[in-house]
């Protein structure tokens, strides 16, 4: 399978060299296109930098990060807006949806970051949500708030999906639903989707596993068959 992120020994401090904080010390790891990848650690372990950083919302402080055969940190500034314009999807806690555009409206404004996108009305049906597209936020669920963001992410056709707890401003079951998705378009449309999670109950459903503590990796877990989203107990 091809390798679609490498981190090669990425350090990232914040403050001076009196007050130095390593968020991630000498990061090393690789994700092969359409994985399904979950990023593990307890608080203050790195896993937002580290999202960041694939993000191409920060920068290294040394090493090197190469996505799609793309070196990113010797990127300008807007080199890199461009990235994240073109090659990432953002899924978030909160959805961050316009309130007064309809779901479609929300989703179809990617046209505007780039030419080559899943029509509105394709990605809300890969989420299952054509039928609620001429609704406004407010007149859906939370469960379906998120998936219409998911919408809106994989509708630039990304080439990673990146997901900062996704599930976390809901309940469980609807958590769960949300997850079956992600996971089931993953493996459909063979999107690379990457979550960030204190979940540790969904690390049996992950292709790999990538477990970070105090800004280290602990150890990255290939795993051959993963368990299906059904079969975690939340
Ligand atoms: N902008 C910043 N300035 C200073 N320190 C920071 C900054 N961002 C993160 N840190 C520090 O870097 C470390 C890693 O933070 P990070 O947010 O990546 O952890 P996390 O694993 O995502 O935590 P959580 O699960 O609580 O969100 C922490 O010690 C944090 O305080």
């Amino acid at each position: 399978m091809k390798t679609i992120v490498e981190f090669k020994r990425v350090c990232k401090t914040y403050g001076d060299k009196e007050n130095l904080i390593y968020a991630l010390r000498d990061v090393s790891f690789t994700i092969c296109q359409g994985e399904f990848v979950v990023i593990l650690g307890p608080s203050g372990a790195g896993k937002s930098t580290l999202l960041n950083l694939l993000g191409g919302m920060d920068d290294v402080s040394s090493g090197t990060i190469c996505i799609n055969n793309q070196q990113i940190e010797v990127l300008s500034e807007t080199q890199l807006a461009d990235y994240r314009a073109k090659q990432i999807g953002f899924v978030f806690q909160f959805y961050n949806l316009i309130p007064t555009l309809t779901a479609f409206e929300n989703v179809a404004l990617m046209k505007e970051l780039k030419k080559d996108v899943l029509s509105a009305q394709e990605a809300l049906e890969r989420v299952g949500l054509k039928a609620h597209q001429h609704k406004f936020p407010a007149q859906l669920s939370g469960g379906e708030q998120q998936r219409v963001s998911i919408a809106r992410a994989i509708s630039k056709k990304p080439a990673l999906l990146l997901c900062d707890e996704p599930t976390g401003a809901l309940d469980s079951q609807t958590g769960m639903l949300v997850m079956k998705q992600l996971k089931d378009m993953c493996k459909r449309y063979g999107h690379t989707t990457i979550i960030v999670t204190h979940n540790s109950a969904l690390k049996n459903t992950a292709d790999k596993v990538i477990y970070v503590k105090n800004g280290m990796i602990e150890n990255v877990v290939t795993q051959e068959h993963p368990c299906d989203i059904d079969a975690v107990n939340w």
